[in-house]
């Protein structure tokens, strides 16, 4: 058996590979794009609530269902030849189901209802709950917010749970199983109902030794306890074992062998790390995509302020797992797209490139600091290393000659700023950082963004030669599943994909960027003035205690 699957569920598709166990080299591939997308406006002409990001749960059926036979007829392969299956997910991207695992936005009655969808990691819905939990934790001390940042994201699983309490109770009061959607694709192959120490690790307040902080909980709302342990329960699985096997039925679906083993799921970022081959400390690993994440691991834990949080053996066995992020970054390139003029999309599409193309074109004509504008890059809030997801974007230095590709420009500078802010804060906490990576759909994408990150970072960055990092990790996790490899490093070793090149600071842009670096830290320190000072005293009051 030389091959693995390992399937990318992305904010926008889904993503099945077939891998070579051996050599890492992807041998088939299907790209399923998500058919409702992302749900924003309304549910049947129903308008639903403005910060509100929904997905439908059937779309990631049908990357299985479409994506895994096209992707294993493209190999050329028999399904027999298959050793494991792992999956990755964005999170904390929230599914409620019922007892049979399916969810409740599957019901007739709850078809315009939106808490009965899948609420994706961006969905910020659950602002207050997020702002309420961080109170709660700022009155007791902020006790159990340390290896979080100190902060509470809306981004997260129980703030969703606490949304679900306050908002939706019909809906709670049909939910067998909140699940993250990792783990509900993971529960659906194996028709039971387990959890990954990724996810539950970093988006639900639980570690290993103490479990879920119930304390915190019963403050939070006397029945959230009791909906934690019922709802959020199930066996637990750790990355590197094995979740379970394929069952009778998905395998007819699937035209996999019934009893293929399958991983348990991983976060999409933390996926990547195994599949660029950043397996060691020291090393920062930038995914980049709709979103940025930054992980790091490290033999300690460190409680830094303003990162998304640390958990032990969540990508790497032994290591604590660190994570920070940018939560809008394609995303961000995406706004200024739309606001490209008419000739500008008339001109892209004669030419057969993208509008982002067209617009890196004309932004790379320009000089580093020749624009005039800084940006701040909130526009869907900030992730580290403020964690604020009601803080908006800031654009200084407009005149009535600013073109789009000016702004885009400034949007990719500002978004390499957030980057050194958080590589500041992992720096300042002693965690060193000898080697950048980048992976993820961006940097293959753009090189200007990937020139202005290493002027901006002043630090040489490793670009992977694949954009499917994530998915490559779940291959890696799906073959270790399987017995394929003995060993999550041996794994890495023999699967992780190859850079295609690195990409060298030009030192008289570096020395420019310094200057403008300077000018987007006032403006993060102007602007997100009062989360900083709240951050401060909350860091001043735990350090004391
Ligand atoms: N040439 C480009 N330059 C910069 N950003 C781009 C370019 N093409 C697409 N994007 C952005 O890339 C993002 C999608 O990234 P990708 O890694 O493919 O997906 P995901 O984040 O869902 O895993 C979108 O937000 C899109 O706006
Ligand atoms: O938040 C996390 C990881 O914790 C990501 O899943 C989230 O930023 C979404 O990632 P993408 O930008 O869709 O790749």
């Amino acid at each position: 058996m030389t091959y693995a699957i390992g399937i990318d569920f992305g904010t926008a598709s889904g993503r099945v590979l077939i891998v070579h166990i051996e050599t890492g080299e992807v041998a088939g591939m299907r790209v399923v794009p998500y058919k409702s997308g992302t749900i924003t406006s309304s549910l049947a002409d129903k308008a639903i609530p403005h910060p509100f990001a929904l997905q439908d749960a059937k779309d990631y059926m049908d990357v299985l269902r479409a994506g895994i036979p096209e992707a294993v007829k493209k190999a050329g392969i028999h399904p027999d030849q298959i050793v494991g299956l792992g999956v990755d997910f964005t999170s904390s991207t929230v599914v409620v189901a019922d007892d049979q695992l399916t969810p409740l936005s599957e019901k007739e009655k709850f078809k315009t209802n939106p808490h009965a969808y899948v609420k994706l990691w961006k969905h910020h819905g659950a602002s207050k709950e997020a702002a309420d939990m961080f109170e709660v934790a700022r009155m007791n001390k902020n006790r159990w917010l340390g290896n979080y940042g100190y902060n509470v994201s809306s981004e997260w699983m129980i703030p969703k749970v606490m949304e679900l309490l306050n908002n939706a109770p019909e809906i709670l009061k049909e939910t067998a199983y909140i699940m993250e959607a990792g783990d509900w694709i993971v529960s659906t192959l194996i028709q039971e109902n387990v959890r990954s120490n990724c996810a539950r690790g970093f988006k639900t307040f639980w570690n290993e030794e103490d479990g879920f902080f119930y304390d915190y909980y019963e403050q939070l709302h006397p029945k959230l306890p009791s909906i934690i342990k019922e709802k959020l329960e199930g066996r637990l699985v750790k990355i590197g074992e094995k979740a379970g096997e394929l069952s009778n039925e998905m395998s007819k679906t699937l035209g996999l062998p019934a009893g293929l083993p399958v991983a348990p799921a991983i976060i999409d970022a933390h996926s990547a790390l195994l599949g660029v081959g950043s397996e060691r400390k020291n090393q920062l690993t930038m995914v980049m995509g709709t979103s940025t994440c930054h992980l790091m691991l490290h033999d300690e834990q460190k409680q830094i302020p303003g990162i998304s949080g640390s958990v032990k053996d969540a990508i790497i066995p032994g290591l604590f797992a660190y994570e920070a992020g940018q939560s809008a970054v394609g995303d961000l390139f995406a706004y200024a797209v739309k606001q490209a003029p008419n000739e500008y999309t008339e001109e892209a599409s004669n030419r057969h490139i993208s509008v982002h193309q067209l617009l890196e074109e004309k932004a790379a004509e320009k000089r580093a600091g020749e624009t005039g504008l800084v940006a701040l890059d909130w526009h869907n809030g900030n992730r580290s290393v403020l964690s604020d997801s009601d803080l908006s974007g800031l654009l200084l230095g407009l005149t009535l000659h600013t073109k789009i590709e000016d702004i885009y420009r400034a949007y990719m500078e500002a978004t390499a700023f957030g980057t050194k802010m958080i590589m500041r804060s992992y720096e300042d906490w002693g965690m060193q950082i000898d080697e950048v990576f980048a992976c993820g759909g961006l940097p293959q994408k753009n090189a200007l963004l990937m020139q202005i990150y290493a002027d901006i970072l002043n630090k040489p960055i490793h670009i992977s030669a694949s954009d499917y990092a994530p998915a490559i990790g779940a291959a890696i996790l799906g073959t270790v599943a399987g017995g394929g490899h003995r060993t999550m490093e041996e794994a890495v070793q023999k699967m992780k994909q190859p850079f295609l090149k690195t990409v060298y600071p030009i030192s008289e842009n570096v020395k420019i960027y310094q200057s403008l670096f300077e000018i987007y830290h006032e403006m993060h320190d102007f602007h997100g003035f009062e989360r900083i000072n709240m951050m401060k005293r909350l860091h001043e009051l735990a350090a004391r205690d």
